[in-house]
């Protein structure tokens, strides 16, 4: 049995291990790594409240003196509760043995009752994490003209400046560098002019090289949580994974400036406006200075991301748990693509961004079907009691082409920029309706 030992914890810190299974499952929980760091000004320690887990979840708790800890890195004029996360450990390999399947159904469970789950870094995930922020401290550390220069007409990977990115018609705060499949203009898709297809504008080789070693380890991991999810499940073998084979996989590399310090484009205090990302899984990395806030699922609250904006949803409501930075960990959160397959049984998750006093730095990995992935519901998951009883999606007969979802959802975001005028001005749009771009592995025919 493996423990998750030492390096993620400090001393005073409440530890507690349960053991799910005698075979190499470990939960754990720490508190955030805030310990001796200033309460942000404006922030009324009253108004946080702390997230009490169920009797059974006892050992995800934490003192009071540790959650009091915790709530010093939430961002100022924020209410919410206080997360306390089962941080997981991932085997080296998924096999489907009864280890796994217990880590499957537990990961599953954090899921339905929180909406995010921790997972331990590696020992070489720690290093790229920090040669990631390094180099992206370095990026967004750049004159705006070599920043604006990393740009490309074609795919939507990029530089994206602070108050370029729209959510709920409202500027967005963060400044962000995107990164998608980097493809060469003599690629047969590129070619064919398939939206969202093109080359990553890299401002440098340094840069590239760090954050696509750091994106081929978090695939790993993607890969290894849809199989664990798989079993968790208990539905058949590569009813996630047949999608991966090839993912559209993208990362944003995040800078959020201190709230003080903005240029007024957005809405004070706010980073990045509620939303669910849109694929499979969004893997994401935070520094110490804290401002991601998520809902659990809740049988109130109903959206479908994919038919119905889900940007903007309830961001001013009560209701939010605000996810304090714990060193060591990769958050996991759910995206529409698997709320679709898994008909409602694990719901995207509503997340936004809160800007704190001080500039912030995150990294958001996101693990997709790919663009020519055409889905339908999981059969299996399908007549089962639900968030949405009995609702079977509608668009079962026909599936979700995930490039279209992707390129609506880029299109909906960057309204101004050159890739969407482009896309629209060339009638691109209308390829993917064709067969080529809906069938996986296909290449355009030259
Ligand atoms: O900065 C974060 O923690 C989350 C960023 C995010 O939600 C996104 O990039 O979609
Ligand atoms: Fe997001």
């Amino acid at each position: 049995m493996k423990f998750l030992t030492r390096p993620l914890l400090r001393p005073g810190q409440s530890t507690t291990i349960r053991k799910v299974m005698a075979d190499n499952i470990a939960t754990m929980t720490h508190s955030s790594p805030g310990a001796g760091m200033a309460m942000p000004p404006g922030f009324d320690i009253k108004s946080a409240q702390c997230f009490r887990p169920k009797p059974s979840e006892r050992h995800c708790r934490l003192p009071a003196k540790d959650i009091n800890v915790q709530n010093g890195t939430m961002p100022p004029g924020y209410k919410a509760q206080v997360a306390q996360l089962d941080t997981f450990e991932l085997p080296a390999r998924v096999t489907g043995s009864l280890g796994d399947r217990a880590l499957g159904k537990a990961l599953v469970d954090a899921w339905r009752r929180h909406g995010i789950i921790q997972i331990a870094m590696s020992r070489t995930q720690k290093a790229l994490w920090n040669s990631a922020k390094a180099e992206s401290q370095r990026f967004f550390r750049r004159p705006h003209h070599e920043k604006a220069a990393c740009v490309d007409s074609e795919s939507y990977a990029g530089y994206i400046a602070s108050g370029e990115e729209v959510t709920d018609g409202i500027a967005d705060y963060s400044e962000i560098f995107t990164i998608t499949k980097d493809l060469d203009p003599s690629d047969p898709r590129v070619r064919a002019r398939w939206p969202c297809h093109g080359p990553c504008p890299w401002p440098d080789t340094r840069m590239k090289d760090v954050m696509t070693r750091y994106n081929n380890s978090l695939g790993n991991d993607g890969e290894k949580l849809l199989g664990l999810i798989e079993l968790g499940l208990g539905v058949s073998p590569g009813s996630l994974t047949r999608y991966t084979q090839d993912g559209w996989h993208h990362t944003r590399v995040l800078r959020f400036p201190p709230r003080n310090a903005t240029n007024g484009k957005g809405k004070e205090g706010r980073g990045i406006g509620s939303h669910t990302d849109y694929g499979l899984l969004v893997i994401a990395a935070q520094d110490d200075v804290g401002g991601l806030f998520i809902r659990r699922p809740s049988q109130k609250e109903q959206f479908a991301n994919w038919k119905k904006s889900a940007a903007g949803l309830l961001e001013d409501d009560e209701g939010w748990v605000y996810v304090p930075p714990v060193d060591g960990t990769h958050t996991v959160i759910l995206g529409d693509m698997m709320q679709y397959l898994t008909n409602n049984y694990l719901m995207a998750t509503p997340h936004k961004v809160g800007l704190n006093t001080r500039e912030r730095f995150s990294y958001a990995y996101f693990h997709e079907p790919a663009f020519q992935a055409v889905m339908k519901p999981i059969e299996e998951m399908c007549g089962r009691d639900h968030q949405q009883e009995g609702s079977k999606e509608e668009e079962s007969d026909e599936g979700i082409h995930y490039g279209t979802h992707f390129t609506n959802m880029f299109i909906r975001n960057y309204p101004d920029r050159i890739t969407t005028a482009r896309l629209l001005a060339e009638d691109r749009y209308r390829l993917l309706a064709t067969e080529e771009l809906r069938t996986m592995g296909r290449l355009p025919a030259s």
